[in-house]
């Protein structure tokens, strides 16, 4: 468990609706580990936000969350396990801003509108780190300016309407990144941004990671951000996990169709001269689900009879790479391209 700082172990996640039970998160594993980027990708409504949300308890308090979150503050110190904490108690409002920091699309959504940017992000400081306002303001500005903030004393003053998107979005990261947090949940934060500050704003979230041996948990539906942040990858379809691997077997050895289907689907991988296949058809949502593959309504590989009889497990093809499909095989490192739809 060394070098693990987040173990979740069979998280799920229902809302009970009056439609049904809604299984938004359905036995999800996976680890993070230290000064390491886990990218989780997936189409809109796969259950990546709700994941995340799970980790810092502030998923909607209909959800009925199970499973194991445990947290290893300290390499041999015991874990907590986030999930038997109370949802609002003092033990994981200090881990959250304090060990375990998240950033959104919507800076706005981090922000009040109507206190400076400098007042908000010394009220983390003031929680978590000292209770010298002179010390915490000092902090607060160093942060803008880690981020990259021209003037960071003027914007310390400045109201979140004052700056543009991108500079909002430095600013939210400066927040979550003043207290100096082990893990960085990112969930979309570039998505709103256009190319060239999306660019800027990645890099700057790697260059954080290692100065601050942070780890992150990138949450998003771009491979091409996967590509640019990520060590590890799961790949997340209606609840699930479908497939489990390092960055560059991901991009060179994928299985799971619906993996396959997304590199399909990514502009840099199109082969010059053919069309971007867009997945046909579109995410169910995760209400009465039928038996057997979650993809199965989607995918071109589906076989009536086979593939909707029994749940699907997740199947180890290599050390560290795993593959929800019936059709996945063992494969060495890499090698899972050639192996597939040959
Ligand atoms: N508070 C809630 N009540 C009921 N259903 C919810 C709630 N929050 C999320 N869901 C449902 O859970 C499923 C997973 O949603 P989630 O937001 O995690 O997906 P996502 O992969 O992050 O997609 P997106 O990128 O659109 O946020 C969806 O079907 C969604 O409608």
């Amino acid at each position: 468990m060394g070098d693990t700082i987040l173990d979740v172990k069979n998280l799920k996640v229902h809302f009970d609706l009056d439609e049904g039970l809604l299984k938004a998160v359905d036995g999800v594993d996976f680890t993070l580990k230290r000064k390491q980027t886990l990218g989780i990708v997936g189409e809109s409504g796969s259950g990546k936000s709700v994941s995340a949300q799970s980790v810092l308890r502030i998923v909607s308090s209909k959800a009925k969350v199970e499973g194991e979150l445990l947290l290893y503050r300290a390499a041999g110190q015991e874990p907590i396990d986030l999930a038997q904490l109370k949802a609002n108690g003092a033990e994981i409002r200090s881990i959250r801003g304090g060990d375990i920091a998240m950033i959104f699309q919507e800076p706005m959504k981090a922000f009040s509108p109507i206190h400076t940017i400098g007042n908000q992000i010394i009220e983390a400081i003031l929680l978590h780190h000292t209770t010298n306002k002179n010390e915490a303001k000092k902090i607060a500005i160093q942060a803008l300016r880690d981020v990259g903030m021209s003037n960071p004393e003027q914007r310390y003053d400045q109201y979140p309407h004052e700056l543009s998107g991108g500079m909002r979005q430095r600013a939210m990261i400066a927040m979550a990144l003043s207290c100096n947090p082990s893990i960085l949940i990112a969930d979309e934060p570039t998505t709103a941004l256009d190319v060239t500050v999306q660019a800027q704003v990645l890099d700057l979230i790697n260059a954080l990671k290692e100065k601050h041996d942070t780890s992150v948990m990138f949450i998003t539906h771009d491979l091409g951000v996967i590509a640019e942040t990520a060590d590890e990858v799961a790949v997340m379809y209606l609840g699930q996990i479908v497939e489990y691997t390092d960055v560059d077997t991901l991009f060179h050895g994928a299985q799971h169709p619906y993996t396959r289907a997304l590199l399909e689907s990514m502009p840099s991988v199109a082969k010059e001269g053919r069309r971007l296949k867009a997945i046909e058809g579109t995410v169910p949502t995760p209400i009465n689900m039928p038996k057997g593959c979650r993809y199965y309504t989607r995918c071109t590989l589906a076989q009536d009879g086979v593939c909707n009889v029994d749940d699907i497990e997740m199947v180890p093809v290599h050390e560290g790479h795993g593959v929800r499909c019936l059709f996945a095989e063992p494969s060495p490192k890499g090698e899972g391209e050639v192996a597939y739809g040959k």
